[in-house]
């Protein structure tokens, strides 16, 4: 691992690379020497830290869906690390030829009225229907362009670009921490309920007051940090939970978020092997786990692929990040997908659902110069 200037690391980041960047370190890896595809929380625990040597790290998605999406993580042949990134202008990306909502607008407001009735019958408390934007370029999605102009807006806490399988690409900017762990210091920051931001500072401080005492907001909130609670509980020796969520903010969404610090009891479990553990949260599925899986595969027209998974690192010690894996889009080769999803309770409706969905695209519309 080499100390460079962090600028640089984005400047050099290349489509396969894996880059992570957040307001304390850029991680840049390049290259593969060994890649795990595997996603339960044994198999990852056992396989991955076995093979890291002293001082590296290994870097990577896990997927939405662990059953059916191999996982991909990576020893990279070279890992640099430096201080955040700041860099200075935008640059320039072209406009696409085509665009596509998938499903319609419409479409996704239905499924949204459907999961509002099936709530509202009972049987489950939460769950988090997406949409899909496809975009088609004429020429290769300049990845490194989109991620140089997330970083410079500091779109969302975490930073990234990660390689796929196929040549393909995960880039985004999510304001969600699954997961940290230094030492036996573990913090996890969920984040539920939501309200866009606006240009007129009347109305963003409106929005971000009707958000702090939204009741509807609040219970979409509460059964996430209920979940994270009960998952870190068994592993930590105390746990600090906040009574009530803050207001958190990026340049395009306000959000409710807590955030959960514990003290581990056991120093040998890893980041990864807590990140697996808690994924998937109810800021991505809902609430019971099993129930809203299905609910989402039955309504939404698309495999989440690596959308609502996570992505980040760790190294030989256990310690890493693993930041939920929203805000972001996949790209393959002149064509990208963004998707976007917003948590459903029954007190939810159909059209500021959907009104969410499009501001949480602005994460990425921005970084590319669109106004759609
Ligand atoms: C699922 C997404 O956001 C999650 C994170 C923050 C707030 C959310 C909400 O209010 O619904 C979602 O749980 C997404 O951006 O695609």
């Amino acid at each position: 691992m080499g100390c460079v200037d962090a600028n640089q690391l984005l400047a050099d980041y290349t489509p396969g690379d894996f880059y992570f960047g957040t307001s304390r370190r850029t991680i840049l890896g390049t290259g593969a020497r060994r890649t795990f595809t595997e996603t339960d929380v044994a198999s990852l625990s056992e396989a991955v830290p076995a093979a890291l040597a002293p001082g590296s790290l290994a870097v990577g998605v896990l997927p939405f869906d662990t059953a059916g999406t191999p996982g991909h993580l990576v020893l990279p042949e070279n890992v640099q690390v430096a201080g955040p990134a700041a860099p200075a202008r935008h640059k320039d990306i072209g406009a696409p030829v085509a665009v596509r909502a998938v499903p319609e607008p419409v479409r996704h407001a239905e499924a949204v009225a459907s999961a509002i009735k099936i709530l509202k019958d009972g049987g489950l408390r939460k769950v988090v229907l997406a949409r899909a934007l496809d975009l088609d370029f004429e020429d290769e999605v300049p990845v490194q362009a989109i991620l140089h102009n997330l970083a410079k807006d500091k779109a969302g806490a975490y930073t990234f670009a990660a390689g796929l399988p196929g040549g393909r690409t995960l880039v985004g900017a999510t304001p969600e921490l699954l997961l940290s762990r230094v030492g036996n210091q573990v913090v996890s920051h969920p984040h539920a309920g939501s309200a866009p931001r606006s240009a007129d500072p009347v109305t963003d401080r409106e929005n971000a007051e009707a958000l702090a005492s939204s009741r509807k907001d609040h219970l979409e909130h509460a059964v996430l940090t209920e979940a994270i609670v009960e998952t870190l509980r068994p592993f930590c020796r105390s746990l600090d939970v906040p009574r009530e969520p803050s207001l958190v903010s990026t340049p395009t969404m306000w959000h409710l978020g807590t955030v959960v610090t514990g003290e581990l009891a056991d120093r040998d479990i890893t980041a990864l092997h807590l990140a697996a553990a808690l994924h998937p949260t109810p800021a991505i599925c809902g609430t019971p786990t099993e129930a809203a899986r299905r609910l989402v595969s039955e309504l939404e027209p698309f495999d989440r692929g690596y959308y609502a998974g996570a992505v980040g690192w760790m190294d030989s010690a256990g310690d890493g990040e693993w930041a939920v894996s929203i805000r972001c889009a996949e790209v393959a080769e002149s064509s990208l997908r963004l998707y976007a999803g917003g948590g459903i309770v029954p007190a939810s409706d159909p059209k500021a659902e959907l009104d969410e969905t499009s501001a949480k695209f602005q994460t990425l519309l921005r970084a590319m110069g669109l106004e759609l």
